[in-house]
Parts: C-alpha cells; structure tokens; sequence
C-alpha cells in the first residue's frame, strides 16, 4: 500500500481530487467507484471547483457507489442517491444514467443485489474511493463480513448508526440496514484510493497499517492484499502510527 502524507483535510481532499482528475484525464470513459460519508466530500468540491474553471469532463464516465441505506427513497434528503446528486452529481457534466447507486427502495431486496453485483462486474471498476468506518468499515461491510462476500444485505452495528446519527433527527431515524457492494465486490476494483482524516480514525489506520493479519473482524485489512492501493491520510490519522513524514 503506498501512502500519502498530508498535512489536513483540505490537503486529502486536494491531493484525493488530483489523483482522480488525472486518472479520468489519462482514460476518460473509466469506471470510477464512490463513496459517500463526510471524508469525500472536500474531494468532490475539489472536483466540481477544477470542471467549472478547467472543463475536466465526465460525460463518458461512469460510476458506482458503494452502499444505500435500506428503507429511505432517492428523494429522501439522508439517502446516499440524494447526497451523490447534492454533492457531486448535479454540478458536474457526468450523465444520470451513467450513475449507479444501490435502490434500498426496492420490495425484493435480494434481488436487487444481484441485479447490482451483476452490473458491478459488468462494468468492472478501475478506481474505488473508500473511507473506512472507525471499526474498519469499508462500505457498509461491518467486522465479521466475509472477505468473500459480494453486494448484500447488511444489519448495522450500532456504533456506525450512533456514527451516522448526526445526519439525521435522531438515532431513532437511522435506518437499521443498508445494501452494500461486498468485500469480494470491492476487491475486484483494479485500484483502490483509500481516503483516511482526523484522530477519530488513527486507531483503525494504524491497525490498518500494522503488521496484522488481514482479518475479517477488521475489513480494511483485506486491503493489504491488494496490487494497487493508495492511501491519503491527513496527520491527524496517521498520529498513532508512527510515520512521520
Ligand atoms: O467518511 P465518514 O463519514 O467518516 O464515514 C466512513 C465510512 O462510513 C460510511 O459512511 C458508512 O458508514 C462509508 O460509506 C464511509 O466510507
């Protein structure tokens, strides 16, 4: 795994958004992975600030998220369909139906992972933009995910909806399940740009970064195991690990 130091989030969100732009430059019609939570979100801005005033286009990307809350419709404001559009979606020149997002509106849930995984590696990603959950989270994959695993159904742990709960009126409100691409989905990625701000992370990133074994109590773990990841941490997240520089 190769890291990126940087000094702050604005840092990660400029470093992270570079990286992107340059990828989707060098192979305008890939297939970019997302991710939703607070961490991208500087990312996306970086994003939309660089196709206004460069022109960096996206008309012939296309995407996949990670996960969807089960239960909200896309026009609910805490859904991730909602967040995508409101975030990144509407401000750039990339295509509606170009985008892919779980539908966790759906009565047959079953169904609609498969209907998901099949298009996932269909389209095959080139590049997945994670954050990862203070248990190691990656998605909605919570500790005890199989490495094998491919998009499901998932229970939250309660820690990830008292996490989540500041989006929301109130925990009560924070949908108990979510659809989220697998482990296995995610591994299939060929690039994995790991996204990783602030003290509240730094226990899972140095678990990450230690000599451990990738174990399935930790997601992120699996991740050791992949050809191409990059990590862009902030120096707050890298604080318990040691690394300096
Ligand atoms: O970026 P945040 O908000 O800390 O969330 C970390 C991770 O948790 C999730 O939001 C799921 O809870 C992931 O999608 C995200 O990568």
């Amino acid at each position: 795994m190769n890291i990126v130091r940087v000094d702050n989030y604005e840092e990660m969100s400029k470093a992270s958004a570079r990286y992107i732009i340059d990828k989707v430059k060098a192979n305008p019609k890939m297939t970019l992975g997302l991710a939703t939570g607070s961490t991208p979100k500087g990312t996306y801005q970086y994003i939309i600030e660089d196709h206004k005033q460069k022109g960096t286009s996206y008309q012939q990307i296309s995407t996949f998220n990670l996960d969807e809350y089960i239960g909200l419709s896309s026009e609910d404001p805490n859904s991730y369909h909602f967040y995508m559009k409101d975030v990144l979606f509407n401000h750039i020149d990339l295509p509606l139906n170009h985008t892919h997002i779980p539908n966790g509106d759906v009565l047959d849930k079953e169904e609609e992972c498969v209907r998901y995984e099949a298009k996932v590696k269909e389209s095959s990603i080139d590049l997945q933009i994670l954050g990862i959950g203070a248990n190691g989270h990656i998605g909605f994959n919570e500790p005890g995910t199989s490495f094998q695993s491919e998009t499901h159904v998932v229970a939250l742990a309660e820690s990830t909806r008292e996490a989540n709960a500041r989006f929301f009126p109130s925990i009560d409100d924070v949908p108990t399940h979510a659809i989220t691409m697998g482990i296995a989905s995610i591994m299939a990625s060929k690039e994995i740009l790991l996204l990783v701000s602030g003290e509240a992370k730094s226990e899972a990133l140095e678990r990450l970064l230690s000599d451990q074994l990738p174990s399935e109590d930790f997601p992120a773990s699996i991740l050791k195991t992949h050809p191409r990841v990059t990590i862009i941490a902030d120096n707050e997240a890298l604080m318990a690990t040691g690394i300096t520089r």
